[in-house]
């Protein structure tokens, strides 16, 4: 599906670009387009590739004549560029309204314009019931999207889907790298509250699922990827007691509660209630058609959708549940912890860190 094509990653030095990288590098792909706004990052990048497949583009999202410039020819988008971090966004909610939705719309509209045939957007479980600005943000990017989807119907040349993951385990700036360092550095692992739950996902998981999507997508779907979870509880013994396996003095590291930080939820949603009523259930994965009724009111009293009632929506405290142990087998399939267990020789750089 991918021979001879050109794929852009916007946001793509990120953990899910580099993941993207290594995907498709060794295929038979012509050519990857990683567009960002860091120069650094992409020259790091760069070093560490070296590889003429890899073109780099700075730009802006925020932007649509960086975007149109790095749009000519492609063929598949993928959307990673985002304010991602709830602490930030929840200070600066206009400049996450600026990143996610209308550089996602910029996205969009460019690839549409230039005849790009598939793009997948990336969002978030915290756009489900969203309660923080990064949340909102990708809630209205996800409204852009599909709405855009669902206008261009069936027979268009472009088709856009959204997929909506939990939390990348060991993705940069998140928990586990944080813990880890603690640990370390023997200082106490900050927890914000045990009883919290998130889903749990690898760098490949979602991956594979942005692929799904691309693969059995029409326009305006959401995509959505079953997943375990664990309680933040369970991810710090699990973890303890992984690093105890390099020095045994990691096992008595000390745990403790800073509580729940700005914007923060007790546990996140997948899929809502409402979504689940029209979820066609695909074995590993959900999809979320559109609503393809018009904007005839009518229709809304006429055909509402009476099995909501009934129907629980999809979230990490209902969810399949990790113990210490499941947890240490997950953790154990992570790049970034084989590394420090000498399971897996150490990446040259350091840009890589993370997963
Ligand atoms: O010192 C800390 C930092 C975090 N946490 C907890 O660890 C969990 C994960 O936190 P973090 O890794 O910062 O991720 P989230 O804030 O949940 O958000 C991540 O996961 C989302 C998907 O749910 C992505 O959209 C975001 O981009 C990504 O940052 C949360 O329950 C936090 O409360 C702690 O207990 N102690």
């Amino acid at each position: 599906m991918f021979k001879n094509k050109i794929l852009l990653i916007t946001g793509g030095t990120g953990s899910f670009g580099n993941a993207v990288l290594r995907r498709f590098l060794d295929s038979d792909i012509k050519e990857i387009r990683i567009f960002s706004r860091d120069e650094k990052k992409q020259d790091d990048m760069r070093h560490h590739l070296q590889n003429p497949k890899v073109k780099f583009y700075i730009g802006n999202v925020r932007d649509r004549q960086s975007v149109d410039g790095a749009m000519v020819g492609v063929d598949y988008v993928f959307s990673a560029a985002a304010l991602k971090q709830v602490p930030s966004c929840e200070f600066f909610p206009l400049q996450a309204v600026q990143t996610n939705v209308i550089g996602t719309d910029n996205v969009l509209e460019s690839a549409i314009a230039h005849g790009v045939k598939n793009v997948v957007v990336l969002s978030t479980d915290k756009a489900a019931y969203p309660i923080n600005a990064m949340g909102i943000s990708k809630a209205m990017m996800e409204k852009v999207a599909i709405a855009k989807g669902r206008a261009l119907g069936e027979e268009a040349g472009t088709t856009i889907c959204c997929t909506r993951y939990g939390n990348v385990m060991a993705s940069r700036g998140s928990v586990i790298p944080l813990w880890v360092e603690q640990i370390k550095n023997g200082r106490p692992i900050t927890v914000t509250d045990p009883n919290m739950t998130r889903f749990m996902m690898t760098l490949d998981d979602a991956v594979d699922l942005v692929i799904y999507a691309f693969e059995h997508g029409h326009n305006g779907d959401l995509f959505v990827q079953k997943a375990p979870a664990a309680t933040l509880d369970v991810l710090a013994q699990a973890l303890k007691e992984t690093y105890a396996q390099v020095d045994s003095k990691y096992g008595e590291t000390e745990v403790k509660t800073i509580g729940t930080r700005h914007g923060e939820k007790l546990y996140e949603t997948l899929v809502t209630r409402e979504e689940m009523a029209k979820a066609v259930d695909m074995g590993d994965y959900y999809r979320i058609p559109c609503d393809t009724r018009d904007l005839n009111y009518d229709k809304f009293f006429t055909e509402g959708n009476e099995d909501i009632a009934r129907i629980e929506d999809y979230h990490s405290h209902n969810t399949a549940r990790l113990d210490v142990e499941g947890m240490k087998k997950l953790l154990l399939k992570l790049r970034f912890i084989r590394e420090d267990l000498g399971m897996e020789e150490k990446a040259k750089s350091a840009e890589i860190k993370s997963e």
